[in-house]
């Protein structure tokens, strides 16, 4: 999505944040040939013209884990300048959904609980997801 924050090469980014009954969160690594190469991530992907972010969401979880979303909630939006691309990750907690969530186009993936996130090599725009995820399980 160019128009949104009025910069060109600027995507909007529909982020998953999913957890089991366990409360572990489920992350994936990205492939050799994506932006952020091999960084570990929430699932998602970018918003399709005429999506509205669940949708998206929906969609991209579906082709990426296998899982289908049965309820979600915002949970945070961040901006972030990488230099060579803009992000726009609108992030929501995936709190129900059907199916094994797994590495459905064959990238690692594993679930991992809160207190161990920061162990993991997210890319620079999810610093303040694992700050606020940690946050709450101190509560
Ligand atoms: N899915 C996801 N993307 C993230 C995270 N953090 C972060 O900076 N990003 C960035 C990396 C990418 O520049 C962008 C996501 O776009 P993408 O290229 O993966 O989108 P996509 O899944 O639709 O992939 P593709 O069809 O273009 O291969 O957002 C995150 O935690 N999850
Ligand atoms: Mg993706």
């Amino acid at each position: 999505m160019s128009t949104e924050a009025g910069l060109k090469n600027t995507v909007l980014v529909a982020v998953g944040v999913i957890e089991n009954a366990a409360g572990d969160i489920f992350i994936c690594r990205r492939g050799e040939s994506q932006h952020q190469a091999f960084k570990w991530e929430f699932p998602g992907g970018k918003v399709e013209a005429g999506e509205s972010v669940p949708q998206a969401l929906a969609r991209e979880l579906a082709e990426e884990t296998g899982i289908r979303v049965a309820s979600c909630q915002p949970f945070m939006r961040i901006e972030h300048d990488y230099g060579d691309k803009q992000v726009i990750l609108d992030i929501r907690k995936v709190t129900a959904f059907d199916g094994e969530a797994h590495g459905r186009e064959g990238q690692p993936s594993r679930w991992v609980p809160i207190p161990e996130l920061h162990r993991y090599d997210f890319p620079a725009a999810n610093a303040p997801i694992v700050a606020k995820l940690q946050a709450q399980a101190e509560d």
